[in-house]
């Protein structure tokens, strides 16, 4: 991100992204605990203003799939049912998406996550375009990835026992052969990963607040 801190500590629409993120967790009544996995020298969140008494601090790891089972085996004590597992780097998604990915999924008593179809033509290659892939079932992972605890930690254990490449909860179910309901999200639900990100989040989410001042 070309930034002077982690990027979800860049400051859009007043807060910093991490802010943004949590507040929206914040409005599901139907979480017990908020655990926030975080570099263990991260001086930047003690700063922040406290959002929610739900919010507890773990250590992240090297990759998200680390970070994720870092916080799965914090719960283990006292485990929940149900897992939701959504990215710092995702600020603008909706409540509304949240609360139907959770819906959804009970209702089916499977795992699944939000996403979105693809809408462009999609091209496989290097420099040259070496194939058009077929897109009529193609869908963009997004997140929140809304899992049965047990199966999503035992899931990830053994995938990355075996070394596979974990990129989001769903890969790592679906290594265990279980199903990923798939839920349609909002596009816009961007996972800000380069600066040209920053403009489109920073607009997006002052006009949800203002919506949501309304
Ligand atoms: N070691 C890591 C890396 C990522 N994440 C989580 O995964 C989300 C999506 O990953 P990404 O945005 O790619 O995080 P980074 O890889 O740290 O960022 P970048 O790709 O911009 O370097 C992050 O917002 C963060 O919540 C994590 O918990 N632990
Ligand atoms: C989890 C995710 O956001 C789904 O698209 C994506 O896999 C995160 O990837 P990253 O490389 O960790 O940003």
């Amino acid at each position: 991100m070309q930034h002077n801190a982690p990027k979800q500590y860049i400051k859009l629409a007043g807060k910093t992204i991490l802010e943004h993120t949590l507040t929206k967790l914040s409005a599901l009544a139907q979480l017990n605990t908020i655990v926030v996995a975080l570099n263990e020298n991260d001086p930047y969140f003690e700063q922040l203003p406290v959002i929610d008494a739900r919010i507890v601090r773990t250590c992240g790891g090297k990759e998200r799939a680390d970070s994720v089972l870092n916080s799965l085996l914090f719960l283990a004590a006292n485990p929940p049912d149900w897992v939701l597992v959504h990215d710092a780097a995702r600020p603008l998604v909706t409540v509304d998406d949240i609360n139907t990915l959770i819906n959804e999924c009970i209702s089916a008593d499977e795992g699944g996550i939000l996403a979105s179809k693809v809408k462009d033509t999609i091209k496989r290659g290097h420099i040259y375009a070496e194939q058009t892939v077929p897109r009529d079932d193609l869908w963009q992972a997004l997140t929140p990835q809304f899992f049965k605890y047990e199966d999503l930690k035992n899931a990830l254990q053994n995938a990355l026992a075996s070394g596979a490449v974990i990129t989001d909860e769903a890969s790592a179910i679906e290594w265990a052969n279980k199903p990923v309901k798939l839920i349609p999200g909002r596009s816009d639900n961007i996972k800000i990963t380069t600066p040209e990100d920053l403009d489109l989040a920073g607009f997006l989410l002052q006009k949800q607040q203002n919506e949501n001042a309304l």
